[in-house]
């Protein structure tokens, strides 16, 4: 049963698939069966990796207060006259260096896909047409905005918002609830909704990253000297004003190092993608895998435990310019471990996570 309301206030109690009490069928909004959404949430990526593609997506990115948090009156000049007249070149070149040609897309965007095709299989199977799996980005297409439209125009009475981000950041957890929310703000008939909580802990997410490790390590003849979980930086400021995600990376790397059973020296936490002249988490990757080759480490391995699928800060950061960092400092074997992507054990921890937040729900 349906609970709706005339436009005079009176209560409609409406069955499904029954006529409407009060209006003739063609004056009342038809009100779809109730489904519960799943709308998985990434960072989003640019429509392609010409200038104004990537200036419109660099500038949505970089005016959200939630990533870089300085004055407007300070910072949008400065983003606006100096950064987004170059930054679109060098990263436009860097995108077009990893960029899905066939697809004409980013990887990011084919991964995101691959992942949200395998979870709906899932779920539909466990649960049918009561459940709705689709997903959104919170910078670029498709806009959260315009899936959340689409849920509820769908039936959704109940949404769980999953942004895929395996530690919590202001940065980019927040930022994806914040959006989720505001596209709830445009909308008349508001579900109930719940947002997922970061899975930086989840024993089927580290088995997933020590499965890859393993999997990765099995496939050469000399295991590398040490491996380098890498993590997207923030600033250091975040930390100390009260953001935990430092300190999840932290406890991701050494629930890893556990369940792979390693020394305390078989693995090194890192902070990459340091933008602008902050000082962010530390140590930074680029500095770290150099220091590492100078001190007789001459075979790594990186992992990128923060990323759910490859992007631009893998592919390109760490394959090209982090591995280029190490052999130009001696280093002689480096592995990059690809990101979890739509492996199976990513794809069972994701569905183990989603199945504890639809609980009592479905
Ligand atoms: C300027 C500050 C930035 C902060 C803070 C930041 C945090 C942050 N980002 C990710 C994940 C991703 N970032 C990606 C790209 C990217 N990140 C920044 C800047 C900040 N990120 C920029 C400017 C860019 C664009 C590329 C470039 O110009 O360098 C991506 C990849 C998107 C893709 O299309 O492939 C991801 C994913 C995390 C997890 C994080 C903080 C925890
Ligand atoms: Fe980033
Ligand atoms: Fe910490």
């Amino acid at each position: 049963m349906l609970d709706a309301r005339a436009p005079d206030g009176t209560p409609m109690f409406i069955e499904e698939g029954a006529t409407c009490p009060v209006h003739a069928p063609d004056d009342h909004p038809k009100i779809p069966p109730a489904k519960t959404g799943v709308l998985l949430a990434n960072l989003g990526t640019p429509d392609g990796y010409d200038y104004w593609n990537m200036r419109r997506y660099l500038n949505e990115f970089l005016s959200d207060k939630r990533v870089v948090d300085y004055s407007a009156w300070i910072w949008q000049p400065l983003l606006q006259a100096v950064i987004l007249t170059k930054r679109p070149f060098s990263s436009g070149a860097a995108y077009k260096s990893i960029w899905n040609e066939d697809a004409g897309e980013s990887p990011l965007l084919t991964i995101t896909k691959a992942q949200v095709s395998k979870i709906r299989d899932r779920l539909v199977d466990a649960h049918g047409d009561k459940v709705m799996v689709d997903f959104c980005m919170r910078y670029g297409n498709p806009s959260t905005r315009s899936k959340v439209r689409e849920m509820i125009q769908a039936g959704c009475t109940r949404i769980v918002f999953f942004p895929l981000y395996p530690q919590y950041a202001g940065a980019t957890t927040a930022t994806a609830n914040d959006q989720f929310f505001r596209a709830l703000m445009a909308e008349k008939w508001q579900p109930s909704v719940r947002t997922v909580p970061a899975y930086f802990e989840h024993p089927s997410y580290i088995d997933a990253l020590a499965k890859s490790v393993e999997r990765a390590y099995g496939a050469m003849e000399t295991k590398p000297d040490v491996l380098v979980a890498s993590y997207h930086g923030v600033p250091q400021r975040y930390l100390m004003e009260g953001d935990p995600y430092h300190c999840q990376c932290q406890k991701t790397s050494r629930l890893l190092k556990e369940r792979l059973g390693w020394a305390d020296t078989d693995i090194v936490t890192t902070f990459q993608s340091r933008f602008g002249p902050e000082e962010w988490l530390k140590p930074y990757t680029v500095e770290e895998v150099a220091r590492l080759a100078e001190h007789g480490k001459k075979r790594i391995a990186v992992i990128a435990p923060a990323f759910s699928a490859d992007c631009i800060e893998t592919l390109e950061e760490i394959n090209e310019e982090i591995r280029e960092s190490f052999e130009e400092a001696g280093g002689e074997h480096f592995t990059y471990i690809p990101c979890l992507n739509e492996d199976d054990a990513h794809m069972d921890a994701l569905v183990e996570v989603i199945e504890e937040n639809l609980a009592g729900w479905v």
